[in-house]
């Protein structure tokens, strides 16, 4: 089995303090990760781990079959596809562009067009316009796009570089239930893009069945890591959540009640 991403003995530390403690973490390929844990837990550190902004204070970490301290930083973060929940940055960046123009940004991971675009690269940006179900949208300018739409368009454009991994970092975070459901069920097509999901979020229900394996994050430390199945228990999900909670499973999909 080829590894995506290897951490062994990884800590961080930050002015003084543990953010990330003992963490060890395999992703295998065909896998497809959630990561849950409280606000504080080290979510974003460890992500940060994973796309190279942030060096580990020990341990090792080893991302697409880059060691890392041997290996450039830069060229690693082209494979690494990110679409955070803040929309803000975006937004204020891409002002009147259509959402072809700000998907076939993505192969340049830039936002606006300074290279030059291919008429093959028009194309790839309109089939991912499908893929993510967005056709209707075509020539629309992106500020004037509900918020689900706009993430469904970041998730497009990040797939236009062909990453090898796609961090969805609370993608559904002020969606309503509508939009929240369209865009989890692209989940699928995005899978089939070939790149490896990490999917962060803080509602359970989100864990779609695309999604194999998940992270449970307390402290800085992990509090169990593995197969959806082993890992989403009352038990473990009452120590992550630090509340006692109780899991059921509705159409392969899971739910937590108090
Ligand atoms: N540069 C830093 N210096 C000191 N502490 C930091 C630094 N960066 C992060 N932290 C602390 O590390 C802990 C983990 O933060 P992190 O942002 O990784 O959590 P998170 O799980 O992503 O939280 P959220 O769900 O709120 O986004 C927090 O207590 C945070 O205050």
């Amino acid at each position: 089995m080829k590894s995506v991403i290897s951490f062994t003995d990884v800590s961080l530390r930050r002015n003084g303090q543990a953010i990330l403690k003992g963490i060890n973490w395999d992703i295998n390929s065909n896998e497809h990760w959630a990561i849950l844990g409280l606000n504080g837990s080290g979510k974003t550190s460890l992500l940060n781990i994973v796309s190279g902004y942030h060096f580990p204070t020990t341990g090792d970490v080893s991302v697409l079959g880059n060691k890392f301290g041997k290996t450039s930083l830069p060229e690693l973060r082209k494979k690494i596809g990110f679409v955070s929940s803040s929309l803000d940055r975006f937004s204020q960046l891409v002002n009147n562009e259509t959402i072809e123009e700000v998907v076939v940004s993505g192969k340049f991971a830039s936002f606006g067009l300074y290279e030059h675009v291919s008429e093959e690269d028009y194309k790839k940006a309109s089939s991912l316009i499908e893929l993510m179900r967005l056709s209707y949208l075509k020539g629309k300018s992106f500020q004037f796009l509900s918020q689900g739409e706009k993430r469904r368009v970041l998730i497009a454009r990040a797939l236009m570089s062909n990453p090898e991994i796609l961090i969805l970092d609370e993608p559904c975070s002020g969606l309503d239930i509508l939009s929240r459901e369209q865009l989890l069920a692209i989940m699928k097509d995005v899978k089939q893009n070939n790149c490896h999901i990490i999917y962060v979020t803080h509602h359970i229900e989100e864990l779609v069945k695309e999604l194999t394996h998940v992270l449970l994050l307390h402290n800085g430390e992990i509090v169990a890591a593995g197969p959806k199945k082993e890992v989403l228990i009352d038990t473990k999900l009452s120590k992550t959540f630090e509340v006692p909670v109780k899991i059921n499973w509705k159409n392969d999909r899971p739910w937590l009640t108090l």
